[in-house]
This record gives C-alpha cells, structure tokens and sequence, in this order.
C-alpha cells in the first residue's frame, strides 16, 4: 500500500520514554527508506487537531503511537472507524493495549509489526454520561473504587518514580492503596441488555471490552477484544479487608471464582447507576461520572498486529 506512517509521539508518556523511543525507531525508518512522519504531541487536544489535518492529506496508511493506553484513547475521535490502520509502540505505564493485543515492549518488535501491515479488527466502547457526553474507549471502562485509583495515580509523584524504576505498573498498586483511605462503597445497579442488578455495597463496576486493566490486571479474563461483546465485572458485598484479599487474584483472573464478592456479567451494553456519583475513567483517561452507560461498537478499529496475534 502506497502512502506514509503518521507516528504520533506523547512525549509525556511512561515518564519520557516516548521521546528516547522516538529517537531509535526514526534512525530505523531512515536507514529501512519507510515514508514517514514523526508528530510530537504536548496534550490530547493538540494531537486531535494536528492529526486529523494530517489525515485529510489522504497521504497516510498508517496512525502509529508512540505512547501509552491513554494517547492510544485520545486519538480514538479521529483514528476509530476512518479505516487507517492503528498501531502501537508501547512506552506508556500501563500498556493494557499492548498486552491484549499482544505488541511486544521491544519498541524495535513493536516498529517491525507495524512495518509488516497486518491487522485485526477490535471492538470498542463507546460510553455516554449526562448531558450526552460521548467517548470511546479501547480497553475498559473503571467506575468507583478504581475510578480513584485511576484519579490519584494520573500525574501523580509516584506514577513518575514507579516508570523511572521500570515498574509502571507498581504505581496502580500504590494508588489502590491511597483510594481505599478514601473510598466508602455504595448501592449500585448495573443494567447490562435491559436486566438490572443491584448491589448493596459496590465497590467497583469494571466495563471491558478486553481481558486487562490497571496495567495488567485480569479483571474479565474471558473477554476478547473482538468477541463482539462486552464484560463486566462487579466487586460487592465485602469490607476492605476482602478487596484486598481479592486484589492479588486480579493478576491471574481468579478473582472470578468468588462469586459471592465478584460478579460477571456480558451483553451488548451496560449502565451503571449508583447512590451517590462515582467517577469513571475509560484507558485511565476521566470519562465523567456515574450515571454512565457503554455501549459495545464491533470491528470499529483496524489494529496492526504481529502475525500470530
Ligand atoms: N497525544 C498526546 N500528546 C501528549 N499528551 C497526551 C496525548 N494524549 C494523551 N496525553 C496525556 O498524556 C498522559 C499520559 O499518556 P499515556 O496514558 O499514554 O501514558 P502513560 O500514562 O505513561 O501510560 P498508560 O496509559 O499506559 O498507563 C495522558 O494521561 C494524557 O493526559
């Protein structure tokens, strides 16, 4: 296919390993000869912006980031259902996408699948909070308890330090943590295909479309990111010294076999009520507040993957 490869870079990402990556991955393009474009980005609303003019050119094959979950997210308005190829190198802390998807962290692995072109077309939510606020999201959808996990640990100190250390992934460890100081469980209802559920004390009410979060945790194990479906799962009726009983479980997906404390559920589209609002944040990005329904969009992405992925 003719045309070049948009890279998009967040140079924030994984505490500024997306600028070291850019400097190795643009020396490969240029000895490989690969058309290019190299377009460092400092928020979301710039890449949003300078991407889609980029698009209208007509010149490009393939949007790759160079970031994590959350540039991947920012730039769903512009890259879902436009028929561009999506693709990734992970630098992000997280990095759910890449492990669904199975991208490599070897930004030079990662480079090879997107040169290589194939792809594989993954769902995605797309979620409405009051007042018809929409977004679209990649890998799930956190409300409650992780919702503030999500909010404590996004430009947080630590984040920073845990990604300077190499373990990006500590940092949600920490900030579930400092959000069980703070977090007091409520009656939800998690309507999933019209069927409501009620739960007297709701700690959290994961919406996925893939199986991992919060930087690898397996919290719907069963999920595929192009099963046309999306999960659920609800942790409840517990005190906080069984969410953190429950916790290490999420690593492996065990957690699911409490089902006295964990509920799973799938559908085409989930609402989540609750008591008072909770907050949600959809690929670690704030997505509003409870009330907030998904919705589950199939084959909205073309994303670049390696061969057996
Ligand atoms: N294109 C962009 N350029 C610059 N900043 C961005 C862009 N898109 C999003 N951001 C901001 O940068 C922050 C960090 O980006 P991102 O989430 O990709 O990296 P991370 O937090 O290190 O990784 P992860 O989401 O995998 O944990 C986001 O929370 C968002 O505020």
């Amino acid at each position: 296919m003719n045309g070049l490869i948009l890279f998009v870079v967040n140079e924030k990402s994984g505490n500024g390993r997306g600028n070291k990556i850019r400097t190795k991955v643009e020396e490969r393009l240029r000895a490989n000869g690969t058309a290019y474009e190299m377009l460092a980005t400092s928020s979301e609303s710039e890449a949003v912006v300078r991407v889609g003019e980029i698009l209208k050119r007509g010149s490009v094959k393939a949007v790759a980031v160079i970031g994590g979950d959350g540039t991947l997210h920012g730039l769903l308005p512009v890259v879902a259902g436009s028929g561009i190829p999506y693709g990734l190198i992970p630098s992000g802390s997280g990095n759910d996408t890449s492990r669904t998807l199975g991208i490599p962290a070897d930004p030079m692995k990662a480079l090879d699948i997107i040169l290589a072109g194939r792809t594989r077309a993954v769902d995605l939510l797309e979620t409405f909070t009051e007042g018809g606020v929409k977004q679209r999201t990649l890998t799930a959808v956190a409300v409650g308890l992780d919702g503030e996990v999500a909010a404590d640990v996004n430009g947080s100190r630590y984040k920073s330090w845990c990604n300077k250390l190499g373990v990006g992934s500590l940092a949600y460890i920490i900030g579930l943590f400092r959000a069980l100081t703070k977090f007091k469980p409520r009656s939800i209802t998690v309507t999933v295909d019209g069927v409501a559920r009620e739960f007297s004390r709701g700690w959290l009410s994961v919406i996925a479309s893939g199986p991992s979060y919060g930087g690898g945790l397996r919290i719907c194990p069963d999920a595929k990111p192009d099963d046309g479906r999306l999960h659920v799962c609800v942790v409840h009726n517990c005190g906080v010294g069984r969410i953190l009983l429950i916790f290490p479980t999420l690593l492996t997906g065990g957690h699911v076999k409490r089902t006295r404390y964990v509920t799973i559920l799938s559908g085409s589209s989930a609402t989540v009520r609750s008591s008072s609002p909770m907050l949600a944040f959809g690929d670690g990005e704030p997505s509003g507040v409870t009330p907030i329904t998904a919705v589950l969009r199939p084959n909205q992405l073309d994303f670049l993957i390696a061969v057996s992925g």
